[in-house]
């Protein structure tokens, strides 16, 4: 089976959902927020405040470029890592890509106590959640194979869901060229 990318909003499960669906697979689970929090050795709001939101895409693009080459990796993306057309096209020929869906408010309810968000730290944060999705669906859509919706369902129950629905999805990938040069080290 090729990688899996799990791709959704904040607070769409692609943690939760990824390491359950690794465990069930007994594949190798990484999220690519927490690699950056390892290597920067500090939490992403602190990657923000620093960097700016610029820098933490350069970071992120270097990450995922890195994790998505690993074989038969289950690999959380993080909620903005669809925006440049570069990772899309990575996550597109190297995997699986589901996109995990859910309405504003779900996400609202899911991450309101959380401050490890920093585009969600606003006096209007469902606002915000919804202005993104906006902007976000389409981009999710367009390279996802597989589409599950969230809502209520527990996150045991969608892990049994997605397992079938990998099971039979058959994606052709196209594995990334070794000789490609790596990314500029960060
Ligand atoms: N289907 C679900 N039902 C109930 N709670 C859920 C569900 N999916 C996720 N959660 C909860 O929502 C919160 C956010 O989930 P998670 O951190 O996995 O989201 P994420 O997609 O990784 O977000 P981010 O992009 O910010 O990393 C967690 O507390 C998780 O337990
Ligand atoms: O949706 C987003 O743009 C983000 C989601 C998180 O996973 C982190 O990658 C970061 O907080 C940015
Ligand atoms: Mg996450």
């Amino acid at each position: 089976m090729p990688p899996v990318f799990l791709v959704g909003m904040m607070g769409a499960g692609k943690t939760t959902i990824g390491r359950g669906l690794a465990r069930a697979l007994s594949r190798q689970f990484l999220d690519v927020d927490l690699v950056l929090e390892e290597r920067c050795g500090v939490r992403v709001p602190t990657i923000f405040e620093l960097e700016g939101e610029a820098g933490f895409r350069r970071r992120e693009t270097h990450a995922l470029d890195e994790c998505s080459r690993i074989s038969g990796v289950v690999l959380a993306t993080g909620g903005g890592a669809v925006l440049a057309e570069e990772n899309r096209r990575m996550l597109q020929q190297r995997g699986t890509v589901v996109y995990l869906r859910a309405r504003a408010e779900e996400l609202y309810q899911r991450t309101r106590y959380d401050r490890n968000r920093p585009l969600l730290q606003t006096a209007d944060p469902l606002g915000r959640i919804t202005e993104l999705l906006r902007q976000r669906e389409p981009l999710y859509e367009e390279i996802a194979d597989l589409v599950v919706d969230t809502g209520k369902v527990s996150v045991a129950r969608l892990v049994g869901r997605i397992l079938p629905m990998l099971a039979t999805c058959n994606k052709p990938v196209r594995p990334p060229a070794d000789d490609l040069p790596p990314l500029e080290c960060l």
